[in-house]
C-alpha cells in the first residue's frame, strides 16, 4: 500500500549496504543461490559496448558477465553509501566485500572456472563512473549527461522505487531516454513480492505481475523475451527458513528476467 512505500529519503536513511550484501553470501542460503543463479545465467547472453546498470546498489553480480562484452559499464545508484560500498570493492580497499564465491561460480557457468581473478580485474576496469541516480528524474543522471547505450540493465530497481504501476511506467520512461534506439533494456527481478528486508529493516516493493511485463513488453516492440521461474516452495515455514527475503507478500515467488 501507498502508506507502506518507502520512498527515497527512507533508503537514503535506513538502506544498509552491507546488511543487503548478506543475501550474497554465496553457499550460506540454498534458496538465495538459486536466485542469484537465475539471474547470472540469463546475463551471460548479453552482448554491446556500453552498458549502463539502473540502481546497481552495493552489488555487481549483475555485471560479471556483462564485462565480457561490455568495455564501459557505468553503474548508477540512489544511495550514498551504497555508491560508496561500491567504491571499496572497485578500489580493494579494507571491508570490501567479498565477491569471490559468486565471482567464481559465473566462471564456471562461462567454462573458465580459474579465471576469476582476472574477471574481477576485468569488471573493475570495464566500470568507467559510479554516478548519482534518481529512476523519477527524466535524466536520472542529472546533472550528468551520457551518451545513449547499447545496453541498460536493471534488477529488482523500479519495483522499489516506484509507489504504482503508473509511477514505474513513468521511471521506465525515464530511463529509456539512456538507451540508443534498438538497443536492450533488461530487466530482472522478482513477481508478486511485496516487501524485502534489509538486515531488521521492512522496505516495500511494488508487486508485478507477469501482465504488466508483458504490457510493459509491448511498448518497447518486438523483439523481446520475457522468463520467468517459480522459484520457491508455497510451502511459508519453509520461505521462512531459506527464503532470501524473510517472508514474502504472496506464497510462491517468480524470478522474472526480460530482454526488451
Ligand atoms: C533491491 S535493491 C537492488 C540492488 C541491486 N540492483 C541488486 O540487484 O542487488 C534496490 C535498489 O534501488 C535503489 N533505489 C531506490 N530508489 C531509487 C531511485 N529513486 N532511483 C534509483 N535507484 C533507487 C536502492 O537504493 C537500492 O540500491
Amino acid at each position: 500500500t501507498m502508506a507502506g512505500f518507502t520512498g527515497g529519503d527512507v533508503y537514503q536513511e535506513e538502506f544498509d549496504p552491507k546488511a543487503f550484501l548478506e543475501y550474497f553470501n554465496f553457499g550460506t542460503n540454498a534458496l538465495g543461490d538459486e536466485c542469484v543463479i537465475f539471474a547470472l545465467k540469463h546475463f551471460c547472453s548479453l552482448k554491446g559496448d556500453t552498458l549502463i546498470d539502473i540502481g546497481t546498489g552495493p552489488t555487481i553480480h549483475q555485471l560479471l558477465s556483462a564485462c565480457e562484452c561490455f568495455e564501459n559499464i557505468i553503474t548508477s545508484e540512489y544511495v550514498d553509501r551504497n555508491r560508496q560500498e561500491l567504491e571499496m570493492w572497485l578500489k580493494k580497499e579494507p571491508g570490501a566485500f567479498d565477491w569471490s564465491p559468486v565471482v567464481k561460480y559465473v566462471c564456471e557457468l562461462e567454462g573458465n572456472r580459474d579465471k576469476w581473478a582476472e574477471k574481477e580485474a576485468k569488471l573493475r576496469k570495464a566500470i568507467k563512473q559510479v554516478l548519482k541516480c534518481d529512476v523519477h528524474k527524466s535524466n536520472p543522471v542529472d546533472p550528468v549527461v551520457l551518451p545513449q547505450a547499447d545496453c541498460l540493465i536493471s534488477v529488482e530497481c523500479f519495483e522499489a522505487s516506484c509507489a504504482d504501476l503508473d509511477a514505474y511506467r513513468a521511471a521506465l520512461k525515464n530511463v529509456s531516454s539512456l538507451l540508443k534506439l534498438g538497443g536492450h533494456l533488461v530487466l530482472c527481478g522478482d513477481l508478486g513480492c511485496s516487501f524485502y528486508m534489509v538486515g531488521t529493516k521492512r522496505f516495500s516493493c511494488l508487486v508485478l505481475r507477469e501482465e504488466f511485463l508483458r504490457e510493459a513488453k509491448a511498448f518497447r516492440g518486438p523483439h523481446s523475451i520475457l522468463r520467468t521461474r517459480a522459484h520457491c516452495n508455497p510451502d511459508t515455514s519453509l520461505q521462512n527458513r531459506y527464503s532470501p527475503y524473510p517472508v514474502w507478500g504472496e506464497g510462491i515467488l517468480f524470478n522474472f528476467f526480460c530482454i526488451f
